[in-house]
């Protein structure tokens, strides 16, 4: 079981590809380093294998199902509220994203998925102070990641009856969501302040940004992270920090990690393979 890219190739101008006929299989628990030159598709590639940029030709499978029916498979969920101008998914910004976000279909035209449910291979980028949503409080930002299936697990939903209908609704609430985030013990394990849930995201700085980025990643329980340039902004103390729980985790729940990283140091810390894209 893998994170799958097959024959995918992409352009964002006709007639000139980006990336022509690229292969590779993540296995779970594998930590793979992207590598290639400056402008020759890492980041596309992270968009492609994230869903945000669907190829010209090719597929990316996860675990052997296509990527949007991945998606599809983890859905079964209401949508909660429509993902306007203002709102960034997925610590990606709405107007740079040319997906959608968990629960809200893309836009009409939108080469990106169609398709509900949290995303299997969750990517994380190098600009946090983008990626939230700047009217909402990052604790409601994150509450809004929770998948509604964790959320009723930690309202102790059974899903029969009619307690386990009211226990439902209550999962869907934002404090009950937030209560989700809390039993993950992720808060702790990034160092995230109770009293930062209450900020705006500008009220934070850019390594406080990043842990909540991480967080709302892990919380949407992906089988593949995808970590575009993540700590680059960040001084060497806190890059060491993140990746240490970052890989941590991968370790305990067997996910796989793509990675993009111009630090030589990071990446022979961090990755057990090197991918180079040619
Ligand atoms: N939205 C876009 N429209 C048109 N061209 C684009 C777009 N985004 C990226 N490109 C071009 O695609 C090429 C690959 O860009 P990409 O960001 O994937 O490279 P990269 O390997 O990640 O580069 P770097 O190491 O400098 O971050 C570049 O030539 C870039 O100018």
């Amino acid at each position: 079981m893998s994170l799958e890219a097959r024959d995918i190739s992409f352009s964002y101008v006709p007639g000139r590809p980006i990336l022509h006929d690229v292969n590779l299989v993540v296995d779970p628990g594998e930590r793979v380093a992207l590598t290639a030159p400056s402008g020759r598709g890492k980041t596309t590639l992270c968009r492609v294998l994230s869903g945000y940029l669907r190829p010209d030709a090719g597929a990316v499978l996860v675990d052997g199902i296509e990527l949007s029916r991945a998606r599809a498979a983890r859905s079964g969920v209401p949508v909660v509220r429509a993902c306007g101008a203002r709102a960034a998914c997925d610590g990606v910004p709405a107007a740079r994203a040319q997906g959608a976000c968990d629960r809200v279909p893309a836009a009409s035209g939108s080469r990106g998925s169609r398709l509900r449910g949290p995303r299997p291979v969750q990517l994380i980028w190098q600009h946090p102070e983008q990626a939230f949503d700047p009217l909402l409080r990052l604790g409601r930002s994150l509450a809004e990641g929770v998948p509604p299936r964790a959320a009723a697990r930690a309202s102790g939903s059974s899903g029969a009856g009619s307690l386990g209908v009211a226990r439902s609704a209550a999962a869907h609430s934002a404090a009950a969501r937030l209560e989700a985030v809390r039993d993950t013990g992720l808060l702790e394990r990034f160092g995230i302040r109770e009293a930062w849930l209450d900020r705006f995201p500008h009220e934070l700085s850019g390594g406080e940004l990043m842990r909540f980025c991480i967080v709302r990643a892990l919380i949407a329980e992906p089988r593949y992270l995808v970590c575009d340039e993540m700590t680059a902004m960040l001084d060497a103390v806190t890059q060491a920090e993140l990746w240490r729980e970052v890989v941590a985790i991968a370790s305990e729940r067997s996910m796989g990690i793509v990675l993009v990283s111009h630090s030589p140091a990071l990446v022979d810390r961090v990755a057990t393979r090197l991918f180079r894209l040619i």
